[in-house]
């Protein structure tokens, strides 16, 4: 592997991005009256406008010749075939296959496997039918009525998302919630409002080991059976999972388990029966459509080429402000309040794919990778860290997300929404120059010397790049298009840092020490082994406030 910054055009990159620092987006727009036409595309209900950016003609230039020289089309080629781009658990990256239309056929070598996505889907299916119809029942024979989806990470956050996105589309009869702290509060208070006699839990984790969502469903269990008894448990709990073994062993009948495969990782796993709360929610038919979503970007991602394809401009882009300007954050800021999870989902999905430091080879690199995505809905935003955006010292790329329709939201209120949207990316590119800001100061009527005194605190320097992503409207197709979109924009990232995406070693070491430090609370294990002063410090402030709490309950 040819390290990444020896490479012509990373170095060619690299030049280009330096001459465009003082770039002048003003001016851009000035001196070029087809910039915000040019600098456009559209597929699958989005609109992606990133004009606004600072970027001219030679820096695309450089950056579709760096994605070339990274390999990224023939690497996406070896994703969309099956074959196993995820190295260090030589598996295969296939959330495509997912969503992939039936009778279509992709291979893990040498074996098809859309026919069995399609056989899970329509299990899955069926089920939620009974479950919507009301023919599935509980113990005491009445119909389901809430749902609660007990899981973590890529096992909760997409369908929470999803079911947030498209809560327009559901059906009056359930209601879905989401536990997966292990902070007892949640489930607490979820179970407090539900009636054991008409509630689902589905325990949704792909390897069923994870201990937040093992603990949680085992106190939902204990909840359930105090009410309905051990028999019930065959009617009210069903599992998502990979791991028949784990599911069995944990009491839940496999008759009433959803399978998918190691070739999905979680964060890329909506889409699967870990999409089970959104078919309940929005029934077969709607689900479909979200499939087919973002099967239709996919054939987007593979077939466009680099200037019209929506993943690439946005990974490319990311790319020229994390290495060519330093940028360490990324704002994701979605408009339409049904988008309020999205920020929450991509976080996963990419700081937790792209929050790399060693290339695929196994060297470290020497750039910068994934950066801090971060974000809330943008009107929100706008009265919080906005500020920041537009008069402080970082520079933040933004994604700024609204839909053209917005039934379920008065005119008025949908008005203020867009033109709150457009005004601020506005905003950030143009700034107040000094000129300005005295010119209002003084039709305000201030003296000289009061302007002078104010005019350096209202100036902005504008240029803060954003792009604007033009929904049609938030349905279930687009919405899988947009998520799509986002899974291909982190894949273009990874290629060209030579990183692997699809796996999370990361997250290990918290979990290891977290069971030695567990042992340690509950006493099982002495104390103070192996660790720093910091930590056994605070350790024995948790255990003494445990034990104060275990002798005020004796
Ligand atoms: O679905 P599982 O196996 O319970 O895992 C939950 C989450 O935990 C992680 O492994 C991180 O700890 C994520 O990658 C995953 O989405």
């Amino acid at each position: 592997m040819t390290a990444l910054t020896s490479l012509p055009a990373w170095q060619d990159f690299e030049r280009r991005a330096a001459a465009l620092r003082d770039f002048d987006l003003r001016a851009a727009f000035a001196a070029d009256p087809g910039r915000a036409e040019r600098y456009s595309a559209a597929a699958c209900g989005i609109l992606l406008d990133h004009s606004k950016n600072l970027i001219d003609d030679a820096g695309w230039a450089a950056l579709f010749e760096l994605a070339r020289a990274c390999g990224v089309e023939a690497r996406r080629e070896a994703m969309f075939r099956g074959e196993r781009i995820n190295a260090t658990e030589r598996r295969a990256v296939l959330h495509t296959a997912l969503r992939a239309p039936r009778g279509s056929r992709i291979e893990v070598e040498g074996h098809e496997v859309v026919a069995e996505v399609h056989a899970t889907l329509d299990r899955l299916y069926r089920f939620a039918d009974s479950v919507r119809e009301g023919e599935w029942l509980g113990y005491d024979g009445r119909p389901v009525r809430d749902v609660v989806n007990i899981g973590i990470g890529g096992s909760d956050l997409g369908p929470y998302m999803a079911c947030e996105a498209l809560k327009d589309y559901a059906t009056p009869q359930l209601r879905c919630h989401f536990v997966s702290s292990v902070d007892g509060w949640q489930l607490h208070h979820t179970l407090a409002a539900l009636d054991p006699a008409t509630t689902l839990f589905i325990v949704a984790s792909k390897t069923f080991t994870t201990q937040e969502t093992l603990t949680n469903a085992r106190a939902a269990r204990d909840w359930l059976t105090a009410a309905g008894g051990e028999t019930a448990v065959a009617r009210h709990f069903v599992a998502v999972s990979t791991n028949s073994q784990a599911v069995a062993a944990f009491g839940i009948d496999t008759a009433n388990m959803f399978g998918f495969w190691d070739w999905v990782g979680g964060r890329y796993s909506l889409w699967s029966a870990i999409g089970l709360p959104i078919v309940l929610q929005i029934g077969p038919t709607r689900f479909a459509e979200l499939l087919a979503g973002a099967h239709a970007m996919d054939c987007h991602f593979r077939e466009t080429p680099m200037a019209d394809n929506l993943p690439m401009l946005l990974g490319l882009l990311g790319v020229w402000y994390i290495n060519g300007f330093g940028a360490a954050s990324h704002l994701v800021s979605p408009y339409n309040q049904p988008l309020h999870r999205l920020p929450a989902y991509l976080q996963q999905l990419d700081m937790e794919s792209n929050g790399k430091s060693v290339r695929l080879d196994g060297q470290p690199v020497d750039y910068r990778t994934g950066p801090l995505i971060w974000g809330e809905p943008g009107i929100n935003g706008q009265h919080a860290y906005y500020q920041l955006l537009h008069q402080g010292t970082a520079l933040i790329p933004a994604d700024f997300i609204v839909a053209l329709e917005n039934p379920a939201s008065p005119l008025g209120h949908h008005t203020i929404l867009l033109a709150n949207c457009l005004a601020q990316t506005e905003a950030l590119m143009r700034g107040k120059s000094r000129a300005e800001a005295e010119a209002e100061l003084r039709d305000q009527g201030l003296d000289e010397a009061a302007i002078a005194a104010l005019a350096p605190h209202k100036v902005f320097v504008g240029n803060r790049p954003t792009n604007t992503l033009l929904l049609d409207r938030i349905d279930p197709a687009t919405l899988g298009s947009l998520i799509a979109l986002y899974e291909h924009k982190v894949f273009v990232q990874s290629a060209i840092w030579g990183v692997n995406a699809y796996d999370q070693w990361g997250v290990e070491l918290g979990k290891q020490l977290a069971r030695t430090i567990e042992a340690e609370l509950r006493g099982d294990k002495d104390g103070a082994t192996g660790h720093d002063a910091s930590t056994r410090r605070l350790l024995e402030y948790c255990r003494q406030a445990l034990r104060r709490r275990a002798d005020s309950t004796k």
